[in-house]
């Protein structure tokens, strides 16, 4: 895995001329591009079947690029397993829910730490997640089950926390949730960011994702199309129309 580059420490995780696809079907990324700085959130929006969520599977090792590079913190993990990717920083929360609804919260957050052996580390990541989420810590013996989507979300927040990644992958946290969730999951985001983790986040709802990220990416056809600070994405007429389903965030006046 070593590399002869010099690494590069500039971003966390940088994804360099992806080429990806499954099995011999067509390749769904065609050499994608997507660098993500420390502490930053960086989403990325497209159309159906853009490839979005496939970036995350490269980036976590559950899909091997064709070709291309993945560093962390510009260390090439390019063909490491899942369980590797783990170990060098990239926590992924799957699309949908993940909980265990029969266990409880603590359990269910407990999982995520079943690699760190020292007891009094877990103990510090257990403080820092329910201060990051309060409903961890206010429902920390309840069934998971009988919390909300939004609340169990937040769980699964936590849970990936506990191996104190570097960058945490989100695919689609918003799915299925109704506009008040969505707005505490996205806030929670927030929050793991200015926290210290930095976030690559994929969502179907591309207006609220630029809204919430520093950065975004626009996919299409398996390539990074556009790119920039996400509020100057929101405000471009052209993309407003294309991706985001009208016009700007806000008009220019003349
Ligand atoms: N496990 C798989 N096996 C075969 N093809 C797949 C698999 N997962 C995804 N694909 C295909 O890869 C393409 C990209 O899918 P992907 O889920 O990455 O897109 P997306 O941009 O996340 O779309 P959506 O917003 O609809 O989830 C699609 O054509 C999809 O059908």
């Amino acid at each position: 895995m070593a590399s002869d580059t010099p690494p590069s420490t500039e971003f966390l995780l940088e994804l360099t001329d992806i080429q990806a696809g499954y099995g011999r079907a067509a390749l769904v990324l065609r050499g994608l591009t997507v660098q993500v700085p420390p502490a930053t959130v960086v989403c990325l929006v497209g159309p159906n079947g853009a490839g979005k969520s496939t970036v995350l599977k490269v980036a976590s090792g559950m899909l091997t690029p064709r070709s291309g590079t993945i560093r962390v913190a510009g260390k090439d993990v390019t063909k490491n397993s899942p369980q590797q990717m783990l170990t060098a920083g990239l926590s992924h929360v799957l699309q949908g829910h993940s909980v265990f609804k029969e266990m409880t919260v603590s359990e269910n957050v407990l999982l995520g730490a079943y690699s760190v052996k020292d007891k009094s580390v877990v103990s510090d990541r257990v403080d820092f997640v329910k201060s990051l989420f309060p409903v961890v810590a206010d429902r920390w013996n309840a069934l998971a089950g009988a919390l909300s989507g939004g609340q169990q979300k937040q769980v699964e927040f936590a849970r990936s926390l506990m191996v104190s990644p570097q960058v945490v992958l989100l695919d689609e946290p918003s799915m299925g949730l109704d506009p008040k969730a969505t707005g505490t999951v996205f806030e929670q985001v927030v929050r793991m960011r200015d926290a210290g983790t930095a976030v690559l986040l994929v969502e179907q709802n591309a207006r609220r994702a630029l809204e919430t990220a520093d950065l975004g990416c626009v996919l299409d056809l398996g390539r990074v199309h556009i790119q920039g600070p996400a509020d100057e994405l929101l405000r471009d007429p052209q993309l407003a129309e294309l991706y985001l389903g009208g016009r700007p965030a806000t008009t220019p006046t003349h």
